[in-house]
């Protein structure tokens, strides 16, 4: 049994549950994760995923890729993705090529973001086409933070920061000017974010927790809110906040 506490902070939009180590995490996201896409291929015939890149999910995502689920049938997307190749050390799809689409997960199939353009907003464009055509709504979304409180990519500097936030949004992928971001990029819309039956936010670290508490806890509103707070309240079911030290 997993020692881990769950606190219910519906109030807040979220439910945290911490763990007592990053590798019983991984493993409980990966069976949540699992039996959602299950459930899902069950009653619909078909699982649709976005995951996060950075460094968090390595663990998660090499414990969910031997789950003994139809991977056949499930579609893996990116919540965001830099606008780099896949052959950048920069690429979350490259991450997810080499720690998720492998084992039995090697069946699914996969859907980036980033597409050769000669802007992100063209590449956005191109991404939104191919997107269109998959299973939506998202059965399971993973989203990671980074400690500037931005998710998906959403940085608090964008220069479109309204758009990204806005939980109405008719679009799919959007482009994304940042000057904290290291590069232009590339993110899932936040009402396709918020449309997932399972949301969860995976983070790591004292840092990370404090930053996320301190998120929720300010008295702030509107475009003043760290990204991921936005998304907490943006969304129509708590979010599942997985966190270990
Ligand atoms: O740039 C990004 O940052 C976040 C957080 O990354 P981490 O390395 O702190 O885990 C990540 O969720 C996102 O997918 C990525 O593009």
């Amino acid at each position: 049994m997993t020692a881990q506490e769950t606190a219910q902070a519906a109030t807040q939009g979220y439910d945290w549950t911490a763990f007592s180590d990053r590798e019983a995490l991984a493993e409980t996201l990966a069976d949540r994760v699992a039996e959602t896409l299950s459930a899902a291929i069950e009653r619909r015939g078909a699982g649709f995923l976005a995951v996060s890149g950075g460094t968090t999910p390595g663990r998660f995502f090499a414990a969910l890729s031997s789950r003994p689920i139809a991977w056949d049938k499930v579609t893996v997307t990116l919540v965001d993705e830099r606008f780099v190749p896949p052959s950048s050390p920069r690429s979350n799809a490259a991450l997810v090529a080499d720690t998720l689409l492998r084992n039995a997960a090697s069946a699914a199939r996969f859907a980036p973001l980033y597409h050769a353009a000669d802007s992100a907003a063209d590449a956005a464009i191109a991404a939104e086409a191919e997107l269109a055509t998959l299973p939506w709504p998202l059965d399971a979304a993973v989203l990671g933070m980074g400690t500037d409180g931005h998710t998906a990519s959403f940085f608090p500097d964008a220069d479109t920061l309204p758009d990204l936030l806005d939980p109405h949004n008719a679009r799919i992928v959007l482009p994304v000017e940042a000057a904290s971001a290291g590069e232009p990029r590339l993110t899932l819309s936040m009402p396709r974010l918020t449309g997932a039956g399972f949301l969860a936010l995976h983070i790591e670290g004292a840092e990370k927790r404090a930053v996320f508490e301190a998120a929720m806890q300010a008295a702030i509103q509107g475009d003043d809110r760290k990204p991921i707070r936005a998304v907490i309240e943006a969304s129509p079911r708590p979010v599942n906040v997985f966190w270990a030290p």
